[in-house]
């Protein structure tokens, strides 16, 4: 098939994904089909130069994310629409250097501009005020430096995965013997922190539905137990707590553990919810065993095969009867069947009668 050929196909492959009556952006399947489809289009209507530039300097539309966010960009152009020469005297910052993220916040969509250089504010502008979400674009740029510095650390390694969590780019990078948690929770608290904000919200959200509603959690809370559930490195609490407020009346105990830089650092949560520090990496308190549910979100990608085998075998030792519920298989109802099917391999590793 000719170019032309092939966009002539996608172009009405993009017809077929939808079809009159859908809901096409509320209806996740739907859209992550249209998306698929018009991401292919994209591709094909691409010339190689662009492509790899598009690559070579994403880098730089991040940094002005960054600048723009540290100015306050966001913030003031959500409240009324500016011109540059008036955000460059609230900010101090020089016109000509509004004016030049401003062309890149235009170019990506995040904020609209109109003939007389006025900049208003567009559904991204108002996610781009969110903690969470200014959050997550600090956290990634602070980590540039060890993208940076990963091919150098393979070509010094022969091109081995790491097989540890503290021989990795991010020792190599940052010149420390700490794994990158602990490093962050040590020696950069306020990036620890920084991090924990960004996991409470993660990009504005959701990603996917949470757990709670579609995991059958009502049958297991209904059993009388002391310990209900557990958030194994659960950072500030955010999915106990929506638990919580999904099922208000529950009695047993709900319990959030993390290193205990990051339990210290938790500024609110329900008081029911008890803060345990805990290094995942040693064996479960006595005061859990028996716990119905163990959770383990965002937590198992983070690790080689062998720390998740430490994790959960340390949960094996206590839970008793309940189940171990990792959120990453909730990636099944999102299509990425990868990430769900390695999860489900490590609990049958390390959970062989729970082989289902
Ligand atoms: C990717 S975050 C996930 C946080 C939370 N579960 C969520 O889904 O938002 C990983 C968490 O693991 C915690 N963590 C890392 N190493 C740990 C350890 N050795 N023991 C306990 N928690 C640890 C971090 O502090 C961080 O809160």
């Amino acid at each position: 098939m000719s170019s032309s050929e092939v966009i002539r196909h996608l172009i009405e492959g993009l017809h077929s994904s939808a079809t009159p009556g859908d809901d096409l952006y509320s209806d996740e399947r739907t859209r992550i089909k249209l998306l698929g489809a018009a991401q292919g289009l994209v591709a094909a209507l691409t010339r190689p130069d662009e492509a790899v530039a598009s690559i070579t300097h994403g880098a730089g539309r991040h940094m002005c994310l960054q600048v723009a966010n540290d100015l306050g960009l966001f913030d003031l152009i959500v409240s009324k629409s500016r011109s540059a020469h008036e955000m460059a005297s609230v900010t101090g910052a020089d016109e000509k250097l509004i004016v030049r993220i401003m062309r890149m916040m235009v170019a990506v969509g995040f904020v609209e501009q109109s003939g007389d250089g006025v900049y208003s504010a567009t559904p991204m502008t108002r996610v781009m005020t969110l903690p969470s979400v200014k959050a997550g674009v600090e956290h990634t740029l602070e980590g540039l430096d060890i993208l940076q510095s990963t091919p150098e650390y393979l070509k010094k390694n022969g091109y081995h995965l790491p097989r540890t969590m503290t021989d990795t780019p991010f020792q190599f990078a940052r010149k420390t013997e700490l794994d990158n948690h602990k490093y962050y929770a040590e020696v950069r608290p306020e990036t620890m922190k920084t991090f924990q904000v960004f996991m409470d919200g993660l990009y504005g959200g959701p990603a996917r539905a949470p757990w709670w509603t579609w995991y059958p959690i009502e049958d297991v809370l209904a059993v009388d137990s002391d310990v209900a559930f557990v958030d194994v490195a659960g950072g500030n609490g955010h999915q106990t707590a929506g638990l919580l407020r999904a099922y208000p009346g529950v009695k047993s105990r709900l319990i959030v553990q993390d290193l205990p830089e990051v339990i210290e650092g938790i500024k609110v949560l329900d008081s029911h919810i008890e803060r345990m520090p805990y290094d995942f990496l040693t064996p479960q308190p006595e005061t859990v065993k028996g716990a119905r549910v163990f959770l383990l979100s965002n937590i198992l990608h983070d690790h080689p095969d062998n720390v998740c085998h430490t994790i959960l075998g340390n949960i094996r030792a206590a839970y008793d009867s309940g189940p171990l519920q990792d959120t990453d298989l909730g990636y099944d109802r999102a299509g990425d069947r990868s990430t769900a099917s390695a999860t489900r391999q490590r609990y049958h590793d390390v959970l062989p009668e729970r082989r289902s």
